[in-house]
């Protein structure tokens, strides 16, 4: 209470609150709505009435409102007091009474919430004081066992020691012993160790000690935990990141660290490379490279590709040194890896079935599957993935490869990809031999693979094996029934006949082949099937022809790279590994590959990436059929790529066609190429026009015309038709055609050179050469080439020519004179200026 008198008294004069809304001396009125006024009060002790107890009513509302909730609710309240002032005396110290009053009773609910606050604080302080002070007895006690533990363990120790040590004398006293072996964990760590390791006698003796160890921050509980090593650490760790920001520091002062030694590099580039890859390479950024690819002219991104020029240029200004590597160093050479002997395992056939239309290439397929005696135990349904393995009874398994034809053998062939070890040659029985009979029997020999001549369909009327057997002589295709060495049976898909006898010979002809590859080894494969699927992405079939494919491997095939994200094999299967001859299923390619090609798995991504893109900048490469560059024609736009020459052919009978597409192609020199769209026998047909149309191309006939309406829609469509009946004349005739298609030569005569001497201005933005005329002369309009150290900066042409500031025609050698070359000022002393005229010349092929 005495407090409060000391409070009320106090306040009284000195100037409360942050913003000052009553001046002293004035009083704050309230009403309603919100509006107040202020009226001054006339201050004078003799009168002092009603005035000082508003005024301390007043600041004690001030004083009152930081104290939270309950006071300025009861705060407030005071403040309608003089609302109404009236100048009555006798209202007015009741007035002053009720404030005074209210102010106290506000003030006193405030402190007594205070003081329940102040309490409730301190209360849970002492609880957790209380905890606290729990754990760390509990810690310490744990600690002091521990201790103890170490000293039995250390005498033990020291013990032994002593035992073994032949010399007592030079052996310590056990109990030193023991003091040295209770420490030497701790002192690995830290020299305090010893003294905080006596605590344990020491904690019990009083409360003191024990605050001590809790002030000290989480050392008690963490060094009870972890032991003194604990402590330890975390200063060595305080004191690295102090080292660290030191340095920082230092650095940030304008310090640097000594600039680390930049190292020259030997850095191997393939005929194109990104810059990305070129600067992994170099060791340097690829904004970098970027920037420096700027300044040469050249707008490239990271992700693009430069050619193996251009990389030499970045390499030598970044001072490093290149190697070139040339197409065949980044190519996989499968060819050269081969295997050791000792490591080959005998691997399953792969076999191919061919044969003529309806003949039963499906059906006996579909029956040997039906032999396969893995097919049950599977329980899966045949997957289509265009290559499937059969188990037959014995034991052997047998890879049938499920090829749309004998083109698609073929064209697989000739791409390096003979994966076929026996062809089934299928020939009805009925039927006899067909055209496309005799086409596979041509394949087949081409490729130089054993061939087992299956005939189908004896279970039909009119079945004649032994007419087939005499044909295929024909074609000298000896069947063992005919004393050669072509195997052949005798089947019927239909009735599933002789199907065991058939998979015996197979077995046979491959144990002829003695096939064997090398299993523990990177896969190498050939892509038999290759689709987009919507929900798995690019996905190929791809026949393992050494090596084991593996989930996770990295692997380019054609000009995609990819890695191994899950194998199916036929049965529909997820398979961890493909070996030799088994055919699977790939997931995780970057794009569609096309049959035929090969997948070879890689050490890394860089190495596939490599790969892939030498592969992709070959394809375009044979695409788009460029022409060497020839300097003598830089001026000829036609010279910097070969012009083609589309043309369609149709003749009489196939040998004619061979002989006019070789004959063509003949003709066909850097320049200009003759491209085949389509070759074929008989008349020339509406496709045949059509196709012609699209690529503008002639259409050549040789002892052939066309059908009716492709003489009309040639007519509509502008179709040039061309009838021969001689192949020279039609080869003449091209020829002349081809020479008109290019126009005509264009040569070069120099006619002199000169050496810059000097660069000055010319008019705003030009600059002119002030050269020194050292061949020839130089002539105003004639093409002029500029080089530098040999390499050519630019071709233009002169635009003027002066002397001591006159426009002059010519400038003879030995004399000096200014020129004005036309689109360019990249011009620098010593670049060497050479001046030539372009004469146009008719072509000749
Ligand atoms: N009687 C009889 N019919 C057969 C036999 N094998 C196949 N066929 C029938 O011959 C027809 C053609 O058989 P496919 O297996 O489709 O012949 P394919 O050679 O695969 O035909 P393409 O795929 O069109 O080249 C079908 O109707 C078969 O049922 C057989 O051994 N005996």
């Amino acid at each position: 209470m005495s407090e409060d008198t000391k409070d009320t008294s106090k306040p009284a004069r000195k100037p409360l609150g942050l913003k000052r809304s009553v001046e002293p001396g004035e009083v704050k009125q309230t009403f309603s709505h919100g509006r107040t006024n202020k009226v001054v009060v006339e201050v004078k002790r003799k009168k002092l009435v009603g005035k000082p107890g508003a005024q301390e009513a007043a600041k004690d509302i001030i004083k009152e409102t930081p104290v939270p909730p309950p006071a300025p609710v009861e705060a407030k309240k005071p403040a309608p007091a003089p609302v109404a002032p009236k100048p009555d005396a006798l209202t007015r110290q009741e007035m002053q009474a009720k404030l005074l009053r209210e102010a106290e009773e506000a003030r006193l609910s405030a402190n007594e919430a205070a003081r329940k606050r102040d309490t409730k604080a301190k209360k849970a302080q002492t609880a957790e004081e209380k905890e606290r002070a729990e754990e760390n007895r509990k810690a310490e006690e744990e600690a002091a066992k521990k201790a103890q533990e170490e000293i039995a363990a250390a005498e033990k120790a020291a013990a032994e020691a002593a035992d073994a040590a032949a010399d007592a004398s030079a052996a310590p006293e056990p109990e030193e012993a023991a003091a040295a072996a209770k420490h030497p964990p701790a002192r690995k760590f830290t020299p305090v160790e010893s003294p905080k390791r006596a605590k344990p006698e020491k904690a019990k003796s009083g409360k003191a000690e024990r605050n001590d160890r809790r002030q000290s921050g989480k050392l008690t509980v963490t060094s009870a935990l972890r032991g003194e090593d604990g402590a330890a650490r975390a200063r060595s760790l305080a004191a690295l990141k102090r080292a660290r920001e030191k340095e920082k520091r230092a650095q940030r002062s304008g310090q640097p660290r000594e600039p680390r030694e930049k190292q020259y590099r030997e850095v191997i580039v393939p005929e194109a490379i990104t810059v990305q890859e070129l600067s992994k390479r170099m060791g340097e950024k690829g904004a970098d490279l970027v920037k420096s690819l700027f300044n040469m002219g050249s707008m490239v991104t990271v992700n693009q590709t430069i050619d193996q020029d251009t990389a030499e240029l970045l390499v030598e200004e970044f001072g490093h040194t290149i190697q070139r590597v040339s197409a065949s160093d980044v190519e996989i050479k499968t060819e050269e890896d081969v295997d050791p002997e000792e490591t080959l395992k005998p691997r399953p056939p792969v076999v191919t079935i061919m044969g003529h239309v309806d003949h039963g290439k499906t059906s006996l397929l579909d029956a040997l599957r039906g032999t396969d005696v893995v097919k049950g135990e599977a329980g899966g349904i045949t997957q289509h993935i265009g290559a499937y393995q059969v188990k037959m009874k014995n034991g052997d398994t047998v890879t049938f490869l499920d090829t749309p034809g004998h083109e698609a053998f073929t064209e697989m062939r000739m791409r390096g990809a003979n994966v076929t070890d026996i062809v089934i040659l299928v020939v009805a029985a009925d039927d006899g031999l067909m055209p496309q009979t005799i086409e596979a029997i041509n394949h087949t020999k081409a490729a130089d693979v054993p061939m087992i001549v299956a005939i189908n369909k004896i279970d039909k009327e009119g079945a004649d094996p032994t007419t087939v057997r005499t044909r295929l002589l024909e074609h000298e295709v000896i069947v063992e029934e005919m004393s050669g060495d072509v195997l052949d049976v005798e089947v019927s898909a239909l009735k599933k006949i002789n199907l065991d006898e058939l998979m015996e010979k197979i077995h046979v002809q491959a144990e002829l082949l003695e096939l064997k590859a090398r299993p523990d080894r990177a896969a190498e494969g050939i892509v038999v099937e290759a689709q987009l699927d919507k929900g798995r992405g690019p996905v190929a079939t791809v026949l393992v022809k050494r090596g084991t494919l593996k989930r996770g491997d990295i692997f380019v095939v054609g000009p995609h790279t990819g890695k191994v994200r899950a194998l199916i094999d036929d049965k529909g299967k997820q398979t961890k590994e493909a070996g030799p001859s088994v055919p699977v299923e790939v997931l995780g390619l970057s794009g569609v590959p096309s049959a035929g090609d090969k997948l070879t798995v890689v050490e890394n991504e860089s190495r596939a990436r490599e790969v892939a893109a030498y592969r992709a900048e070959q394809e375009k490469l044979q695409r788009t059929t460029q022409a060497p560059t020839s300097l003598e024609n830089m001026f000829s736009a036609a010279a910097d790529q070969a012009v083609e020459f589309p043309l369609l052919v149709k003749a009489d009978v196939q040998g004619s066609t061979q002989a006019i597409v070789q004959a063509l192609n003949k003709i066909s020199n850097d320049d200009i190429k003759v491209r085949i769209l389509h070759s074929g026998v008989g008349a020339i047909t509406e496709s045949d026009v059509t196709l012609a149309a699209a690529s503008n191309a002639p259409i050549i006939g040789f002892n052939v015309r066309p059908n009716a309406k492709a003489r009309e829609i040639a007519k509509r469509d502008g179709v040039r038709l061309k009838y021969f009946d001689i192949i020279y004349d039609l080869t003449d005739e091209i020829r002349a055609e081809m020479a008109g298609e290019l126009g005509p030569e264009k040569i070069e005569n120099v006619m002199g050179r000169a050496e810059v001497k000097e660069v000055f201005k010319s008019g705003k933005k030009d600059k002119a050469a002030g050269l020194l005329v050292t061949e020839g002369s130089l002539k105003k309009g004639l093409f002029a080439r500029l080089t530098r150290d040999d390499v050519i900066v630019s071709a233009t042409t002169i635009a003027s020519l002066r002397r001591f500031k006159d426009d002059v025609e010519e400038v003879r050698a030995g004399m000096e004179c200014g020129a004005v070359l036309e689109d360019t000022n990249d011009i620098q002393p010593g670049d060497m200026l050479e001046v030539f005229e372009v004469t146009e010349k008719e072509r000749v092929l």
